[in-house]
């Protein structure tokens, strides 16, 4: 697709969703943005009369009416000004903030894969940045466009009226601006391309250097990370300014040909007076409208530079919009028919793009019952938590939940049958309370409660100024390890889903908590179908069935005291552990 088609597109894609449902408010704000650009014209067309009939002839009582006309144009562009300034910019910040609300829409619907090869960083830089630089675009040079255009339309008029001859001379430069300008703005979008990906880049590196900061202290990264931060700067800097420098080059260009057009007026013009063929009103009232007509004409092209960033900015937000999620097979139930029944993996087979993880892996986890996972790190136990919840899709095999294949319910009806708790469960930022009503929104405040004392999140909550209203902080910061484990168990709970999840769901809690959590666990699991992942053999030892995993297959299934009695992997596992 060539550079203007794909632009056209771009912008055709952004008038259709966004801008055209603003069209009445735009055509309000275009009629007083032709109004200022008319007052221009007849703030010129005073001028002739001032010198001619007035200045000239010494005729002093129409003084008042040229003054007053020329306020009048003024008190024009003042009101004029306001409307259509602020209406543009209504429409700028709704636009954008739609645009935004709708990025964020499709951003949480793509897939897992997508998330892990995009940082966070750069994403927010996409939503927030490359957005709100539309913005500025939208809400300020789309002004200048109407306006500009209207002015300077007008003042070629008037310059017309006086000396059509004139302003064919004056315009003669303009073909040699066309080549430049054509090259110049190439260099815009591109150069605003880049700054706008180092821009990214920055927020990537700041992203991770806040979530990292403890990491950073410990390891006396601070210097180290400063100087990675101020190379991505110096990048930007470098960047940014390339654009500036092409946009500026833009005007100069303007610049030089105006001033060529502004010596064979004089040249020609003065001739002409001096033979007396025009008066002294009419080449001043001319250069006027001449010199005011280059100011509009600056900013005109400055929007062409501005509107190449933002079809760099236009880009970089499509490239999100063009991201599909996976293709799924359509779904055709509404909820499972028997949650409580048997999971089955039948010859599974899965990779992190080609990294294969998962080969032919068959298991059944029995309903109501609690299997556990265990095996080495990397064996893939946390990745069959990622297809059960519908995260990942497996590449061959199949899922199924009571015999029914989990492919056949969208991921959202899935998810409503589970509850997961893992090591990456989120705490935001809010208060404890609300962290664990998040497991059902829906729930009334008395079970939010309960589930906060069964999972004894109250023990250490009551000890807390505000109790469960205290905040748990960015990402839980506020909270111990364990402390924001518990909270993730009560959220767990209150979801009463008939499937848990429970990856290392209790790893980072003390002995004693630990144990009256995994007597709680054992409670709660009686009648749900759970599946367990543990290092602590202890924790999975009283499982109904365990199998043991090894890169990405299951190698031993059975009871604690069957793999023991099998003296294989279980059991060399066990003795590493022990150790
Ligand atoms: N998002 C990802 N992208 C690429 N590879 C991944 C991703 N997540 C996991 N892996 C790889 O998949 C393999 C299995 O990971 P998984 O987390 O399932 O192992 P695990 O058995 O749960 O390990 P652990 O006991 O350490 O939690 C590992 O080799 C890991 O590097």
């Amino acid at each position: 697709m060539s550079e203007q088609a794909s632009s056209r597109q771009l912008l055709s894609q952004l008038w259709h969703k966004y801008v055209k449902k603003h069209r009445i408010k735009l055509t309000i704000a275009v009629f007083f943005m032709l109004l200022e650009g008319a007052a221009y014209w007849v703030f010129v067309n005073q001028l002739r009369p001032l010198f001619d009939s007035i200045f000239v002839a010494g005729n002093e009582a129409k003084i008042w009416g040229v003054a007053l006309a020329i306020f009048g144009v003024f008190m024009v562009r003042g009101f004029g000004s306001f409307i259509h300034r602020s209406l543009t910019a209504k429409t700028g910040i709704e636009v954008v903030s739609e645009l935004q609300q709708d990025l964020t829409g499709h951003l949480l619907k793509l897939d897992m894969d997508y998330f892990n090869k995009n940082s966070p960083g750069g994403l927010i830089e996409r939503v927030r940045g490359d957005t709100q630089a539309l913005q500025a675009f939208a809400s300020t040079t789309l002004i200048t466009l109407g306006r500009d255009l209207s002015s300077f339309v007008a003042l070629l008029i008037a310059a017309i009226n006086i000396d059509a001859t004139w302003t064919a001379i004056l315009f003669v430069g303009v073909p040699l601006l066309i080549l430049p300008m054509q090259i110049l703005q190439r260099l815009i979008r591109n150069q605003s391309r880049k700054a706008r990906q180092a821009s990214a880049n920055l927020s990537t590196r700041l992203d991770e250097i806040f979530h990292g900061i403890k990491a950073i202290k410990l390891n006396n990264l601070a210097d180290h990370e400063n100087e990675r931060f101020a190379d991505g700067l110096s990048l930007f800097v470098k960047r940014q300014l390339n654009a500036a420098y092409s946009k500026n080059a833009m005007l100069s260009t303007i610049e030089i040909v105006a001033g060529f057009g502004f010596v064979a007026i004089i040249y020609f013009g003065g001739q002409e007076i001096i033979a007396g063929e025009k008066t002294a009103g009419e080449f001043i009232t001319f250069f006027v409208a001449i010199a005011m007509l280059l100011d509009p004409l600056r900013r005109l092209a400055s929007i062409s530079g501005a509107m190449q960033g933002a079809l760099a900015n236009l880009e970089r937000i499509q490239t999100i919009f063009v991201q599909t999620p996976m293709e799924r097979p359509e779904p055709v139930a509404e909820k499972l028919n028997n949650p409580l029944g048997d999971i089955c993996f039948d010859n599974v087979t899965f990779s992190y793009g080609d990294v294969p993880v998962l080969k032919n892996l068959s298991f059944v986890a029995p309903g109501g019952k609690t299997t556990a996972f265990v095996g080495p790190s990397g064996a893939g136990k946390s990745t069959l938590f990622n297809l059960l919840t519908h995260l990942e899709i497996p590449a061959e095999g199949n899922i199924t939940i009571g015999g029914q294949n989990i492919n056949t319910l969208d991921a959202s009806n899935l998810r409503k049958e589970l509850a997961l708790v893992n090591q990456e469960s989120a705490l935001f930022d809010e208060s404890i309370l609300d962290n664990i009503k998040l497991g059902d929104v829906s729930s009334d405040p008395d079970k939010v409660v309960e589930a906060s004392q069964v999972a004894l999140v109250s023990q250490f909550a009551d000890e807390m100024p505000e109790g469960l209203h205290s905040l748990a902080g960015p990402r839980g910061s506020n909270l111990s390890g364990g402390q924001r484990q518990r909270v993730i168990i009560a959220r767990a709970l209150l979801r009463d889903a008939p499937i848990l999840l429970l990856d290392e769901a209790t790893s980072a809690l003390d002995n004693q908590t630990e144990k009256r959590i995994q007597a709680l666990l054992n409670e709660i699991t009686a009648n749900k179908t759970t599946l367990v992942i543990a290092h602590r053999l202890t924790t999975v030892m009283n499982s109904d069935l365990i199998h043991v995993m090894q890169d990405g297959r299951i190698v031993e299934s059975g009871t604690h005291a069957e793999l023991m009695a099998l003296n294989g992997h279980y059991k060399a596992l066990h003795a590493t552990l022990e150790k």
